[in-house]
């Protein structure tokens, strides 16, 4: 039923006056729940509450005392008269209290529907006030219905909710919604809002439409009403980035018609949609609206644009062509056309490959964060406010930056004032490089290096809750230092080393600090990049790993607990990454076709452009661990060892595989075949001296594949505490593309088999590098995914 006839001030007009004047007392409040299931089996699916009078300022959407009475309260389905004679409805997005996130389930969309159609079958009800739960409105559809759709391939399951609910329930109707927004409105949540007549919010809520991050398109209306409410360029904006804005914004924008405190929300919104009814105020059909639309020829123009944006930035994804598409059809065959075009193509992605990838990483991230017997264990994360860092360089400064843009206190310690005002110049460099890029505001940048304070002595190290030292690969210093801050720091100071490779056993040794040093692994540029892996070792405790999570939350990265091995985790699945291409050029392959078959496979860069990029020192110290742990698997190539006996250091002195020009497009160095040469011959594994004649698809699996085969024995020796938490340190550690799901998540939609097979053949051909895994095999036999819990 998408026929609507637009209910205008007028309509209201025909409402009798629903605030009696002077009230004297208002009756108590009751809330109705409406419930399904039977016996124990009932589940809340949402309460409805209706207003006392005007003046009635509780909110209890901010009062969890109140909220433990109304789980208490008998689950009736009845609308108690003495409220409703002030004409108004609350339906609350509630399912189960206990979710923070009111993350949409599908009983409660059901819900909504069965509410909405009492309240509008019933005289009494003029209005309805539609809040979230504990402080959040609703951070959309639950993300595991997508994930159930995309695992049984069962579409009726998605819920049916644009044009059932949205469109005939809450906007198409005489009775006006007004949604009262606090904490979140993200996804389908702010597409329920849009749907209201309007949307008062409180300070700083977080308001956007992130779909696209998860392989989708808003399925609710968003691709159609945003754009009638904050026009097309900001629309699209919000949709290709997926960022989210705050509501002070949306107010600027006119997504957002007034930003009131929490105290007042309810109140506010509920006076709101009474000023409708009474004709004080419009009753907006936001489909309806075309104002902020612009001229046709301007909006195709605008489109235009977006979707070159789209083909060059966002590759492999068709979420975002097909967002831009849907937008148009509302803009040209209006927004009926629109939307149902919506829901089509929002069904269809759900089960497109990206989709079900993006989702997987959605979830694994959740999912690493829960770690058993450590955050289960009842452990209260304890603050982090102060850090010191040991070691100014590229790591240490990166790592600096990281936590002053979120506000901790960082004390840098460098071993002499050169070193110490380099550090702080690169922490300075860092910061506005985000600023430019606009990830970081201008106006906190100063308060932001005032956070920063510069040490050439451990003395201030006993104010600090944290060291993390971030020196160069080298046992010996790493150990004095561990020994020296040990003496100087506060007995439950965390201490912590950004090793990625050492033992942290090891590194620890000369120490009684046992069960509080940990391994806290940032990857390069740490202020940018996403992982850290967080090392623990058997006398680790469970709290500093708590109190460690919780610092990753505040600097907003992703962590994934891992044990203490040589190259933890994202390393163990990085190095054989880049030996297999230095194991393809020895081979005969061109280097540079490697780096260019790497990166049309989806990775930013190819392996020898990244070696120019991070420097070979640092490729060197990590492949020398590698080897000396996992030498009988390893291959050993001369050949960064000789582009830096010649002279080259890669992109920090302009010589490396490619030429560095000023002003010039990235050039391959054809001086480099000559060194190649010469590396070819001392490995001299070139069969027939003929270099090997491979495919493209040849190159991405004899360099993915490896990859793979030591994700297996990872995940086989108990590295990680779950299968999918190597595919979250794919993703972020060694930027593999998210829309493949992860390294072991692209490996299954492969099958175990097939990449058994590959590797078992090239082993005969090209050695052990190669050799399965005991794992790969057994999975491969037994046909079980490898990313399946054992
Ligand atoms: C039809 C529609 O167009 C389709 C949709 O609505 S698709 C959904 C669109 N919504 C989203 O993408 C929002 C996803 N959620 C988020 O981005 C973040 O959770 C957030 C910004 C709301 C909060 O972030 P943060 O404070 O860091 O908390 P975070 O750890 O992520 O989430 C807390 C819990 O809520 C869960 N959660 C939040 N939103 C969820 C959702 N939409 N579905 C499922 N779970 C969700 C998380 O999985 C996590 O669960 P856990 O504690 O069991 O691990």
């Amino acid at each position: 039923m998408l026929d609507r006839g637009s209910v205008s001030a007028s309509h209201a007009s025909q409402y009798a006056p629903l605030m009696p004047q002077g009230e004297a007392s208002a009756p108590a409040k009751v809330i109705v729940q409406i419930a399904i299931g039977a016996g124990s089996a009932i589940k809340v699916v949402h309460r409805v509450a209706v207003f006392p009078s005007q003046a009635e300022k509780t909110d209890y959407m901010s009062d969890p005392a109140g909220m433990a009475n109304e789980r208490a309260a008998p689950q009736l389905f009845v609308w108690p008269k003495p409220w409703l004679q002030f004409g108004l409805a609350k339906l609350k997005l509630d399912y189960l209290h206990e979710l923070e996130f009111n993350y949409v389930k599908l009983e409660m969309i059901d819900g909504l529907k069965k509410t909405y159609d009492e309240a509008m079958r019933r005289d009494d009800v003029k209005a309805i006030v539609l809040t979230g739960a504990s402080g959040k409105f609703s951070s959309g559809l639950d993300i595991t219905i997508i994930q159930e759709v995309q695992k049984t391939g069962d579409i009726s399951i998605a819920p049916d909710a644009s044009v059932d609910l949205v469109i005939n329930r809450i906007e198409d109707v005489k009775k006006p919604s007004v949604a009262a927004i606090q904490g979140f409105a993200i996804g389908g949540g702010l597409e329920l809002a849009m749907g209201c007549s309007a949307r008062i919010s409180a300070p700083k809520a977080q308001l956007g439409l992130p779909e696209l991050k998860l392989g989708v398109i808003p399925g609710c209306g968003g691709t159609q009403r945003l754009a009638r409410l904050v026009g097309l360029p900001k629309a699209i904006d919000m949709l290709l980035s997926s960022n989210l804005i705050t509501s002070e914004e949306g107010k600027e924008l006119g997504l957002i018609d007034s930003v009131v405190s929490p105290d007042e929300l309810l109140t506010a919104s509920r006076q709101w949609a009474i000023d409708i009814v009474e004709g004080r105020r419009s009753q907006i059909n936001c489909l309806h609206k075309s104002d902020k639309l612009g001229h046709i020829l301007l909006s195709k123009k605008l489109l235009e644009t977006a979707r070159e944006h789209a083909q060059k930035n966002f590759q492999n994804k068709p979420q975002y062509q097909a967002c831009i598409d849907v937008i148009e059809e509302g803009i040209i065959s209006g927004p009926s056309s629109g939307i149902l075009k919506e829901d089509r193509v929002f069904k269809e992605l759900l089960l497109s490959k990206t989709a079900k990838s993006l989702v997987h990483v959605f979830l694994s991230e959740r999912a690493a964060l829960k770690v058993p017997r450590i955050t289960d264990s009842g452990f209260k994360a304890r603050n982090i406010d102060r850090v010191a860092v040991v070691g100014g360089g590229l790591m240490g400064s990166g790592i600096a930056s990281a936590l002053i843009i979120n506000n901790i206190h960082v004390i840098l310690k460098e071993v002499n004032s050169e070193y110490l005002q380099k550090g702080v110049k690169s922490i300075a460099a860092n910061l506005q490089g985000l600023v430019k890029r606009a990830e970081f505001p201008h106006d906190k940048l100063e308060n932001a290096l005032s956070l920063l304070k510069g040490a050439l002595d451990y003395e201030e190290f006993k104010t600090v809750d944290m060291v993390i030292e971030a020196v160069y690969e080298d046992i010996s210093l790493k150990q004095s230092i561990f020994e020296e801050i040990e003496k100087f720091c506060s007995p439950d100071c965390i201490l912590a080393s950004n090793t990625s490779t050492i033992d942290l056993n090891a590194i620890g040794e000369r120490t009684n600090s046992q069960d509080r040093i940990l391994g806290v692994h940032l990857f390069s540029p740490a202020h940018l990049m996403p992982l850290i892996e967080i090392i623990l070792t058997e006398r680790t405790s469970a709290q500093v790993i708590c109190d460690v999570m919780k610092l990753a939350k505040i600097i907003r990265k992703v962590p994934i607990v891992v044990k203490n091995c040589t190259c933890f985790a994202a390393n163990r699945i990085f190095l054989p990454y880049m030996q297999a291409a230095d194991l393809l050029a020895n081979l005969g392959v061109d280097i540079f076709r490697i780096d260019r078959v790497i990166c049309e496979f989806g990775m930013r860069i190819g392996p020898f452009q990244l070696q120019d990029l991070s420097g070979y020192g640092v490729y060197l110290a990590g492949l020398k661990e590698f080897i000396a742990a996992y030498g009988e698997r390893s291959f050993q190539s001369p050949l960064v060892q000789l582009m830096v006996d010649s002279g080259r250091a890669g992109k920090s002195n302009g010589k490396g595989y490619y030429l560095y020009e000023k002003d010039s497009w990235l050039k391959p160095d054809p001086s480099v075949l000559q060194i190649l040469e010469e590396s070819r011959k001392l490995t001299s594994i070139i069969p027939d001296g003929k270099p090997i004649s491979v495919t493209d698809q040849e190159i991405a699996e004899m360099i993915f594949f490896p990859v793979v085969n030591e994700a297996c024995r990872v995940v086989d020796e108990g590295i990680v505490v779950q299968a999918s938490d190597i595919d979250i340190a794919s993703v972020h550690g060694m930027k593999f593309p998210a829309h493949y799901g992860g390294i072991l998540f692209w490996a299954d939609s492969i099958g175990a088999e097939y990449i058994y097979s590959r590797l078992a053949s090239w082993s005969e051909a090209y050695g052990n590098f190669f050799k399965p895994s005991n794992f790969l095999k057994d999975r491969a036999t037994k046909s079980i995914l490898l990313g399946e819990s054992s």
